[in-house]
């Protein structure tokens, strides 16, 4: 088994007396920045003017321009979105990073697809959690955490691996476990798992359920309960004790359906196409694409977006989980802006 590394395991003296500066208040970044400073660190956030830079003030988290952020800190983390981080980098924090920080990513996309070079006298590395950053924050207030991953790009300072670890283990993520890789690993294994499994394969699937069940002439309600609402309760199950205990609850006509109709769905077809996916992945040509449409100002993401949030099956969510308040009871609310 891989090493792994809990609370237990950490000494964080390293990361005290520190300042970190979080760039970006989104998903993840309002989740590092609480957690950390609620773990006993000198947080401070870089934004620039607006919504989040208001919401950080408001949580009661010290924030600055990027700039001023970037030069006051002895620790510097990403939290921007992958596309933005390049630009920002260059204008911002690059002209800061003097020799002896250190440079921190949740993800290694910018490092491995060589779109941000550091300079060789300050630390690189990441600690990414695997897991969405508003349940990265209210695992934390619960008491509990999202595992993480941590890898080293450069180590200037001898202390790279202390430090990453005592990040880690300053988000929460050390109560799930921290788990040593590359920015290689890290990079190529997190765009397969959310693009072929946890978010392209998982809402393909629904959607793909929600859609045949009513134009079969099933009631579509009846259709988002059984294919999207229930999803939740089954994997619950399987988070909590694996396939055996999804097993164990389920009913054996569904387990036998599990056995017999499961590899008719997820057939030796799509398993090639997950390979073919981890090509374009490895080669870099997923990457390249993702750039471009960045370039040339996000014309098939804003369609994409644009129909998905305009699908039946969210319709009918929006009306269904309105008449269920306790799903957001007691909860931050993630709102979608
Ligand atoms: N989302 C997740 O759960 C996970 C993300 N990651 C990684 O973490 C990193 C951050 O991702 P994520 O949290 O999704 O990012 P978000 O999309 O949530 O980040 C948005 C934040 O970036 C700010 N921002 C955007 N552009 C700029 C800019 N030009 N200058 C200053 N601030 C800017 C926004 O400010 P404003 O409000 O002003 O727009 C906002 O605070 C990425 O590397 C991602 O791959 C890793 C694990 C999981
Ligand atoms: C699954 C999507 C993710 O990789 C994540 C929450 O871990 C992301 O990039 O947001
Ligand atoms: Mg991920
Ligand atoms: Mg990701």
């Amino acid at each position: 088994m891989s090493k792994m590394y809990y609370e237990q395991n950490i000494n964080d003296a390293v990361l005290k007396g520190k300042k970190i500066a979080i760039i970006g208040y989104g998903s993840q970044g309002h989740a590092h920045a609480l957690n950390l400073k609620e773990s006993g660190f000198d947080v401070v956030v870089g934004v620039r003017p607006g919504k989040s830079f208001d919401q950080a003030k408001e949580d009661g988290v010290a924030v600055m321009s990027v700039a001023e952020a970037a030069e006051a800190a002895d620790i510097i983390q990403i939290l921007l979105p992958d596309e933005r981080q390049k630009a920002v980098y260059e204008a911002e924090i690059a002209p800061h990073l003097t020799a002896g920080k250190a440079l921190m990513f949740a993800h290694g996309f910018n490092i491995h697809f060589g779109q941000i070079t550091p300079p060789e006298d300050v630390d690189v590395f990441l600690v990414a959690p695997k897991g969405p950053g508003h349940l990265v924050r209210r695992q934390y207030t619960e008491g509990a955490g999202v595992p993480g991953l941590f890898a080293i790009h450069q180590d200037a300072t001898g202390q790279a691996k202390d430090l990453a670890l005592a990040y880690g283990k300053g988000i929460g993520s050390a109560r799930g476990g921290l788990l040593e890789t590359t920015f290689a690993e890290e990079t190529v294994t997190d765009l397969f798992g959310e693009q072929a499994v946890l978010c392209g394969g998982a809402t393909a699937l629904v959607q793909a359920g929600f859609e045949t069940l009513v134009e079969a002439g099933y009631q579509p309600e009846l259709a988002y309960f059984e294919t999207l609402h229930e999803l939740k309760l089954i994997v619950d199950l399987m988070f909590e004790g694996g396939m055996e205990t999804m097993r164990y609850s389920v009913s054996d006509t569904a387990e036998w359906g599990d056995y017999v109709t499961g590899p008719r769905i997820i057939t030796d077809d799509v398993k090639a196409n997950m390979k073919a996916v981890l090509t374009d992945i490895q080669d870099g040509t997923f990457a390249k694409d993702w750039i471009k449409e960045n370039e040339t100002g996000r014309p098939r993401y804003t369609k994409y977006k644009e129909d998905g949030a305009n699908h039946q099956i969210e319709e009918v969510g929006r009306k269904l989980r309105a008449m269920m308040p306790f799903i957001q009871a007691g909860k931050e609310k993630v709102v979608v802006k």
